[in-house]
């Protein structure tokens, strides 16, 4: 089997990119779903996107970034693996929740989502 490329694709979650998802998730070697904290009105849409996302995808590392931390009125990543049934999806695959921050304020710090970004491109860049 041909080895699959390391890339880092970033894709937008607005509803006219979703239909791509698969196509990129084909070729993935890890998920990362970045979740919104704050906006319990779309919690569920981000739950039946990303349980339809990995349905055929057993095996795939799943990565969640809970993120706006920094807002007083986010949701725990207790709360988003409740909300986002994250037990469901376990199984077979590695799973992690990391609560992140994308604002300048947190840049430097382990929660900053450009950390863990950098940190997830420099373990996929090694042979
Ligand atoms: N406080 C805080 N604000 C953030 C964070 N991440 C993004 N934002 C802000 O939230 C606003 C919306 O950004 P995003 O949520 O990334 O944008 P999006 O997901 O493309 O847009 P929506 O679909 O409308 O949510 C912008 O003003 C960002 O600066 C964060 O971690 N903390």
């Amino acid at each position: 089997m041909a080895a699959r490329p390391k890339l880092a694709e970033a894709m937008g979650g607005s509803q006219n990119l979703r239909a791509y998802w698969p196509h990129y998730l084909s070729q993935a070697h890890v998920l990362v779903f970045v979740v919104d904290s704050v906006d319990r009105s779309r919690l569920l849409t981000a739950r039946q996107e990303l349980h339809a996302l990995l349905a055929n995808e057993p095996q795939l590392p799943l990565v969640v970034l809970a993120n706006k931390q920094d807002k007083s009125d986010a949701l725990s990543t207790a709360e988003l693996q409740e909300e986002l049934a994250l037990h469901t999806l376990s199984g077979q695959r590695e799973l992690f929740l990391l609560p992140t921050s994308a604002t300048w304020d947190g840049l430097n710090t382990a929660t900053s989502v450009l950390h863990v970004k950098s940190l997830l491109v420099t373990l996929l860049s090694q042979p």
